[in-house]
């Protein structure tokens, strides 16, 4: 793992960019993983600049994104589909036909098949990722075994509290309490992973991620494995690490 620290939010988003972009100039139809949360959000506006004023294109780019509620349609406000649109993919000239997020309603079992059978067949260039604070990547939350593919997860009651304190209006009963997640292998198998961390509750997560032993109880500490993993983390987030 390399871990990048750095000294704030905006910085940490600019970071990423640089890397995203990078990326992305060297190989106009990558396949992105992406990520949802507050974290990548300004990264996202960073992307959508560049694009404006510098014209990167997404035309021939595939994306995947790492999760979705259980129980939101795509047109939900608070779905991650939605979400993907309103940050990055409206103002990217990407085809949408290009774009992958995992169906978080109908036949579930057979909608993580087929987005499992999607992402062999698209083996993933650089996956975006933060990080809950009990250490969740995606919505693999704590406990989930290491060689998991996209499954149906229930969320823990820590994720649904900080998930409400930041969308749904502060409302936790509108909070989906199950999700649908790629899986820990799905993101052990991107060939370059970026996890971004910002802010003080992030801390212990970081400190457990980069420092700590590797368990199915932080899951993130599955990247400690990672051939090419690069942590970017703000001061904040970085203030329990050891060295
Ligand atoms: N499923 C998402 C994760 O992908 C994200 O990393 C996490 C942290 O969110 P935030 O960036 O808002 O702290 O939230 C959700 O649980």
């Amino acid at each position: 793992m390399k871990v990048i620290i750095v000294k704030d939010y905006e910085e940490a988003s600019h970071k990423a960019c640089e890397i995203m972009l990078d990326v992305i100039k060297n190989n106009p139809s990558a396949n992105l993983g992406l990520a949802t949360g507050s974290t990548p959000i300004r990264l996202y506006e960073l992307m959508r600049e560049d694009h404006k004023t510098n014209g990167t294109s997404y035309k021939q780019i595939k994306s995947f994104n790492l999760d979705e509620y259980f129980g939101l349609d795509q047109s939900h406000p608070q779905s991650y589909h939605y979400f993907m649109c309103q940050n990055l993919f409206n103002e990217l000239d990407i085809d949408m036909n290009n774009v992958h997020v995992p169906k978080g309603n109908g036949d579930i079992d057979e909608e993580c098949k087929a987005y499992n059978q999607l992402l062999e067949e698209n083996p993933i260039d650089i996956q975006l990722l933060g990080i809950g604070s009990n250490g969740h990547i995606g919505f693999n939350e704590p406990g989930t075994a290491f060689d998991s593919v996209t499954h149906k997860v229930d969320l823990k009651q820590s994720t649904i509290e900080d998930n409400a304190r930041l969308f749904f209006n502060g409302k936790i009963e509108d909070v989906p309490t199950q999700a649908v997640s790629m899986g820990i292998a799905n993101i052990m198998n991107a060939k370059k992973v970026l996890l971004i961390a910002s802010g003080e509750g992030k801390a212990k997560a970081i400190q457990a991620t980069v420092e700590g032993p590797k368990t199915t109880e932080v899951p993130a500490s599955a990247l400690q494995d990672h051939p090419d993993c690069i942590l970017i983390v703000d001061e904040a987030a970085a203030t329990l690490l050891k060295k």
